[in-house]
């Protein structure tokens, strides 16, 4: 029998919010490891993000959206990906996937659907109420947050002038589920990271103009380089980012050219020091002019946008493709407030040095997917609640937050979109370590210390 946080013999008893990519490969190994639990779900079913039109309603997938990490580097570890599948994904099967692995692994009948958590309270001995989107308030030793960061839309702010007068239409990109919202429409897209550029590549094709406006420059990573699909070049955890990095640089280079051969401004960082986007379709489209690529919007006009080298076009559809904002409504100000900036303090990415019992799934943004990372985060995590992974003391977590914001600051360009980024292959090593690394903490205590397979 393991312990609650308040460190009464009480036996674990965990609450998991959300089904999503995360929820599902936490419940997965929980439920393997014999783990009292309880998973709450908006929806009707799993797949969270991936479910295009999901009821949940926070869903951000359209119709022609593709993940941009190939098949093979997506899957679970036990559980990989039908080999008649493109590298390249659709929804769909991404959602079909996470449908088959909890068929296969006897979850669904696991999980409480159509059930939203609306608020979590730390209790004073340590343990939680959970208080369920039904009223009913339960008890839980530990909580899983797995309730993913791309659905509480960031729009610009302040608004661009004029943008109260333009009397065309204004979304989100969070807002945009089918091509045939573009059809006809003269388009301004803004943004440029993989939300932008797929809707532009969607306008080239359907609407009357496309326009890709952007603040910044970036890199574009095209799904193939040299033959292969991007993320399986160099995709090993023996070689370290910064070895990786550099060595890659020139071969994108080499292998797609400046970015101003596209009509595209410079970056003005080093390729992979911002989140990476990933498209060859944008390349190609704008190769054949049917993307017109423009700097930042200055104003907007009642029937026009103006950018910020003094050039305007007419426009009737505005899509903001300005990313998300960090949020957990159901967790009071002030536990884990990420803010406008979207700050996130968590000990390897999981752990809330304040506050024991909670843990934090697939909160991390990665060059790569998040599903095997959630998968390891969750075996962490399951050490943890078995008395088999130990964490420092607090004084050396707060260090080591400290040591991952200092890195990103000396890795990414300083931005909201880069205050979770992890380089997958290094980020799933240091996890294969820290479970070690743990481990020997538990021996030193003169605990089992061993972790489960
Ligand atoms: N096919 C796929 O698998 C897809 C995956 N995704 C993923 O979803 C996540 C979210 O992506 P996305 O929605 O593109 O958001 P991102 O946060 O990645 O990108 C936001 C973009 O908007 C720009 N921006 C933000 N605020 C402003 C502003 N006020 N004025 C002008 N420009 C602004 C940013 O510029 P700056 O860099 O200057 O801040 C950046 O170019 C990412 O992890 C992405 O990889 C998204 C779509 C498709």
């Amino acid at each position: 029998m393991n312990t609650s946080n308040s460190g009464e013999a009480t036996p674990r008893r965990i609450c998991v919010i959300g089904a999503g990519a995360s929820g599902i490969a936490m419940i997965k190994v929980l439920n393997e490891r014999g783990l009292d639990f309880d998973c709450f779900e908006l929806s009707d079913r799993v797949g969270g993000n991936w479910v295009w039109g999901n009821n949940n309603g926070v869903s951000a997938a359209y119709n022609t959206l593709h993940i941009n990490t190939s098949r093979k580097r997506m899957a679970f570890s036990d559980f990989p990906m039908p080999e008649d599948l493109p590298d390249f994904v659709r929804h769909d099967h991404v959602a079909a996937y996470f449908d088959s692995y909890v068929e296969h692994f006897g979850l669904k009948d696991l999980i409480t659907f159509n059930t939203g958590v609306a608020h979590v309270e730390r209790l004073p001995e340590g343990t939680f109420a959970v208080r369920l989107s039904t009223g009913e308030i339960r008890r839980y030793t530990d909580v899983c947050v797995a309730n993913g960061h791309h659905w509480d839309p960031r729009m610009p702010d302040p608004g661009f002038p004029g943008a109260d007068e333009f009397e065309g239409e204004q979304i989100h990109s969070h807002a945009y589920h089918s091509d045939a919202q573009l059809d006809g429409k003269r388009v301004v897209v803004l943004g440029m990271g993989n939300s932008a550029v797929d809707i532009a590549v969607d306008a080239s094709y359907r609407a009357k103009s496309t326009v890709l406006a952007a603040r910044s420059g970036v890199h574009i990573i095209p799904k193939y380089v040299f033959g292969r699909p991007y993320d399986q070049a160099a995709a090993s955890e023996l070689l370290p980012g910064w070895l990786r990095w550099p060595l890659a640089r020139p071969l994108m280079r080499l292998n797609t050219g400046k970015m101003s051969r596209y009509g595209l401004a410079e970056p003005t960082h080093k390729f992979a020091q911002s989140h990476p986007t990933i498209s060859s379709r944008v390349l190609d489209r704008l190769a054949h002019g049917a993307i017109t690529p423009k700097p930042n919007i200055a104003s907007l006009g009642k029937d026009r946008v103006n950018f910020t080298d003094g050039t305007s076009v007419e426009a009737d559809l505005v899509v903001y493709c300005t990313g998300y904002r960090i949020n957990f409504p159901f967790l009071d100000a002030g536990f884990l407030d990420p803010g406008a900036d979207n700050r996130i303090e968590l000990y390897r990415r999981i752990f809330h040095p304040q506050c024991p019992g909670l843990y934090f799934i697939g909160l991390v943004q990665p060059l790569g997917a998040v599903m095997p990372i959630a998968e390891r985060q969750s075996q962490l995590v399951a050490d943890h609640l078995q008395g088999r992974y130990e964490l420092p003391s607090v004084a050396a977590q707060q260090r080591e937050i400290e040591r991952y914001r200092a890195r990103l600051a000396r890795r990414y360009v300083a931005s909201t979109r880069h205050t979770i980024q992890v380089d997958f292959d290094d980020y799933m090593l240091e996890l294969r370590l820290e479970r070690i690394r743990g481990q020997h903490r538990v021996a030193a205590e003169g605990g089992p210390g061993s972790p489960a397979p």
